[in-house]
C-alpha cells in the first residue's frame, strides 16, 4: 500500500538514556521478578512476625475491593463510596448461610455473588443513568441504608453480628491459620489483578476504556457505552463481595462496621493515594494506606501524647496534599522509575500485528444509487433555527462537500445526520431507511462513520488500540461471553483480527509507523488522520469528516486529499465539512453551501465557484 511520506512527521520515540542494572546487562533480567516472587511466597513461611503475616492478609482483603474501585472510578470514570457496602453483602451472606443453616462456604461464595451481582444489576440500572454528583451521591445514601439494614436485622445479628462463622479448608487444609489465609487471599488478589488486566487489554476492555471521557465517540462507533457501564459496575461489586467473604472467614466473625459508608470512602482514598487508573495501583495503595494507618497510630500518640486518634487527621493532610500534587498517585512514579532500572521489562512489544483473518466486510451499494437522502431537516436550539430546512442528496461513490461560513450550521447537520441530535422536523434516509432520531450507534452499525470537528480520541491509549474501538460493533457477541473470554485470554485470534484490521486501517492513511504511540503525543493534524483510521475501521458505506484538513500543513493535505480519492475509487461515499476552499474544489464532485442554517447553492465545484449567491455570502476570494 502506498504511504504518503508527507503524513510521516512524528519523532521516532526517544531511547532511554538511563543505563541497566548489572543484572539485566548480563542477560538476566529475571531475576528481580524472580527475587520478588520469592520473597512474596516464603514471606508466611519464614518467621515474620504473626503481625505482619495479619496486615498482609488484610491487605490483600483491602485490595481487592480496591481492584473493583479502579475498574470502577479509574477506568469507568464513576466515583461511587458504595464498596463497601457491596463487600457487606459477600460477608454477611456467607456468614448467615454457614452459622444459621450449615452451608459449605464454598457454596455461600457462589450464593454471595450472586446476590451481590444481581443487587448491583439493579442498582447500576437505576443510578448508572444519573450523570455528574449525583451518581457518587446515590452510592452514598445505598452505602448508608445497607448498613443500616444489616443493623436493624435480627436475624443477622443487629449491630453485634453473627459470630462463629467457620474457617475455610481448602484440599483439607484448615485456613484458621493466617499463614495458610495468607496465600488464599493473595492467590485471589492476584487472580483478580490478571483477570482485570486481560480484560482491559481486549475488545471489551477498550470498550470500558473508553466510557471516561470518550462516551459521545464510542456511541458513534456503535458501542453500547451503558451496558458497559453497568458491567463495571456489576465486575466492581463481585470483586468487593469476594472480599468480604474472605473478610468473614478470616475474622469469623461479621458486624456491619467494616461495611459502613466510612470504608466505603477508605476504599476509594487507597485507590487514589496507588493510582486510580491502574490496576496495580490498588494494592500498592491498600498497602500504603493500611501501613500507615497503623503505624500513625502507634508513633503519633507516643510523639504528641494523649491516647491517640490522631490518625485520621494526618491521613486527612496527606490525602489532600496527594490530590493536590500527585493527583495520578504512586503506581505511576513507581512504573516510571521501574521502566528506567528494568527496561527490558516494560518494554512493550512493537511489532505490527501479525496478519490474521480479516473481519467481515459490508458490499458497497451500488455506485450513484442514493446512499444518503436528506429531506427538509430542521433542527432548533430554543428560538435560534440552526437548521433551516435543509434537502440534499449524497449518492454512492461521491465525495460531496458541504461549505459555508462560520456557525453556518454545518456541524449541527453532520450531527443530525450521524444520530448525535435529533431533527425538529424532516427526515434522513440512509440506504433507504428512515435513520432520523434513531441515536449513533444504531446509526454506525449500519455502516456510517464520522469523525469530530474537536478530535475524540482516548490520549492514554495507542494510537492502534485507538483506532480498533473503531472495529468494535463489526463483531456481534455476548456481552458477558465475550467478557470471560477475555479475562481468561481465549480471545486472542479475535483480538488478533481486530489489530491487524486496525493496522490496514492505519497503512491505508499513511499513519502505520505511529501505531504503538499513544494518541495524544500525535500532532492535531495526525490526531484527525488517526480519526479517519478509526472510521474506516468501522467499515463504513459513508463516511463524514468533519473538517479533515483542518491543522495539517499542504502537502500533509495533499496526502489526504489522495488518500480520500483512493477510498472513493474503491466506492466509498464521504461527506465532508472543510473550510478549506482550495481542498474542497479539487476532491469534491458535488457541493452543498449553508448560510444561517438554510441551504443557498448547491451544485459541482465549477458550479459553486461561479454561483452568485455563493460568491456573495463569502466565497469572493476563492479563485
Ligand atoms: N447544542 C447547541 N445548542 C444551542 N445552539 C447551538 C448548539 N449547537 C450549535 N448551536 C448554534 O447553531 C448554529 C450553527 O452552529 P454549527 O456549529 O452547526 O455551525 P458550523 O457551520 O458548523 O460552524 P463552524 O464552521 O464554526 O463550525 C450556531 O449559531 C451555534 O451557536
Amino acid at each position: 500500500m502506498h504511504h504518503p511520506s508527507a503524513l510521516h512527521t512524528a519523532p521516532a520515540p526517544k531511547a532511554t538514556a538511563t543505563p541497566a542494572p548489572a543484572a539485566v546487562r548480563r542477560g538476566r533480567p529475571w531475576l528481580a521478578p524472580a527475587l520478588l516472587l520469592a520473597a512474596f511466597i516464603l514471606f508466611p513461611l519464614l518467621p515474620t512476625p504473626q503481625f505482619w503475616v495479619v496486615q498482609a492478609n488484610y491487605i490483600g482483603l483491602y485490595a481487592l475491593a480496591a481492584i473493583g474501585v479502579v475498574l470502577l472510578t479509574g477506568i469507568g470514570g464513576m466515583t461511587s463510596f458504595g464498596q463497601a457496602a457491596f463487600a457487606g453483602i459477600g460477608a454477611y451472606t456467607s456468614a448467615y448461610l454457614c452459622t444459621a443453616h450449615g452451608v459449605s462456604p464454598w457454596l455461600t461464595l457462589g450464593i454471595g455473588l450472586l446476590l451481590t451481582g444481581a443487587s448491583a444489576l439493579v442498582l447500576g440500572w437505576v443510578t448508572l443513568r444519573m450523570s455528574g454528583h449525583y451518581l457518587p451521591l446515590a452510592t452514598i445514601a445505598w452505602g448508608i441504608s445497607l448498613y443500616f439494614l444489616f443493623g436493624k436485622l435480627a436475624w443477622l445479628g443487629n449491630y453485634d453480628g453473627i459470630s462463629g462463622v467457620p474457617s475455610l479448608r481448602v484440599f483439607g487444609i484448615d485456613l484458621a491459620q493466617d499463614r495458610a489465609m495468607y496465600y488464599l487471599v493473595w492467590g485471589m488478589v492476584l487472580l483478580a489483578a490478571w483477570l482485570s488486566l486481560n480484560l482491559l487489554d481486549s475488545r471489551p476492555g477498550r470498550a470500558l476504556r473508553a466510557l471516561k471521557g470518550g462516551a459521545v465517540m464510542a456511541e458513534a462507533m456503535g458501542i453500547d457505552t451503558a451496558r458497559h457501564k453497568i458491567l463495571l459496575f456489576v465486575l466492581a461489586a463481585l470483586l468487593a463481595s469476594v472480599s468480604g467473604w474472605l473478610f468473614a472467614h478470616m475474622q469469623r466473625t461479621v458486624n456491619p462496621s467494616p461495611f459502613s459508608i466510612k470504608m466505603g470512602i477508605e476504599y476509594l482514598f487507597m485507590a487514589v493515594v496507588g493510582g486510580v487508573a491502574h490496576i496495580w495501583g490498588a494494592l500498592l495503595g491498600a498497602g500504603i494506606l493500611k501501613l500507615m494507618e497503623d503505624q500513625l497510630q502507634v508513633w503519633l500518640p507516643r510523639l504528641l501524647g494523649g491516647n491517640g486518634s490522631y490518625e485520621g487527621i494526618v491521613l486527612g493532610l496527606v490525602l489532600i496534599l496527594m490530590l493536590k500534587y500527585a493527583r495520578h498517585g504512586v503506581w505511576p512514579q513507581v512504573a516510571a522509575l521501574a521502566a528506567r532500572v528494568l527496561p527490558s521489562w516494560f518494554d512493550k512489544v512493537r511489532q505490527a500485528p501479525a496478519p490474521a483473518e480479516a473481519l467481515p466486510r459490508r458490499a458497497m451499494p451500488p455506485a450513484g444509487s442514493p446512499l444518503l437522502q436528506v429531506d427538509t431537516m430542521t433542527k432548533r436550539f430554543g428560538g435560534l433555527v440552526a437548521v433551516n430546512g435543509v434537502s440534499f442528496t449524497v449518492k454512492a461513490g461521491e465525495i460531496v462537500g458541504l461549505i459555508g461560513p462560520n456557525g453556518a450550521g454545518k456541524s449541527t447537520t453532520f450531527n443530525l445526520v450521524s444520530g448525535l441530535l435529533k431533527p425538529t422536523e424532516g427526515t434522513v434516509r440512509f440506504m433507504g431507511e428512515a435513520v432520523a432520531g434513531h441515536g449513533a450507534r444504531a446509526i454506525a452499525r449500519r455502516g456510517m462513520a464520522r469523525t469530530f470537528q474537536h478530535v475524540k480520541l482516548l490520549p492514554a491509549m495507542t494510537v492502534l488500540e485507538n483506532v480498533a474501538l473503531g472495529a468494535h460493533a463489526r463483531l456481534d457477541s455476548v456481552m458477558g461471553v465475550d467478557v470471560a473470554r477475555a479475562m481468561l485470554r481465549l480471545d486472542r485470534r479475535t483480538e488478533a483480527r481486530l489489530l491487524a484490521e486496525a493496522a490496514r486501517a492505519l497503512e491505508q492513511v499513511g499513519l502505520a509507523h505511529l501505531m504503538h504511540e499513544t494518541a495524544g503525543s500525535l500532532a492535531l493534524g495526525q490526531q484527525r488522520i488517526l480519526e479517519i483510521a478509526r472510521a474506516l475501521c468501522c467499515d463504513p458505506v459513508l463516511l463524514l469528516l468533519d473538517e479533515p484538513a483542518a491543522g495539517l500543513r499542504h502537502l500533509e493535505k495533499q496526502a489526504l486529499a489522495d488518500v480520500l480519492k483512493r477510498l472513493r475509487a474503491g466506492g466509498m461515499s464521504i461527506l465532508l465539512v472543510e473550510h478549506d476552499m482550495e481542498f474542497v474544489m479539487q476532491l469534491t464532485d458535488h457541493i452543498v453551501v449553508m448560510e444561517f442554517g438554510t441551504k443557498i447553492a448547491e451544485g459541482t465545484p465549477e458550479q459553486i465557484q461561479v454561483h452568485p449567491a455563493v460568491i456573495e455570502a463569502y466565497l469572493g476570494g476563492i479563485e
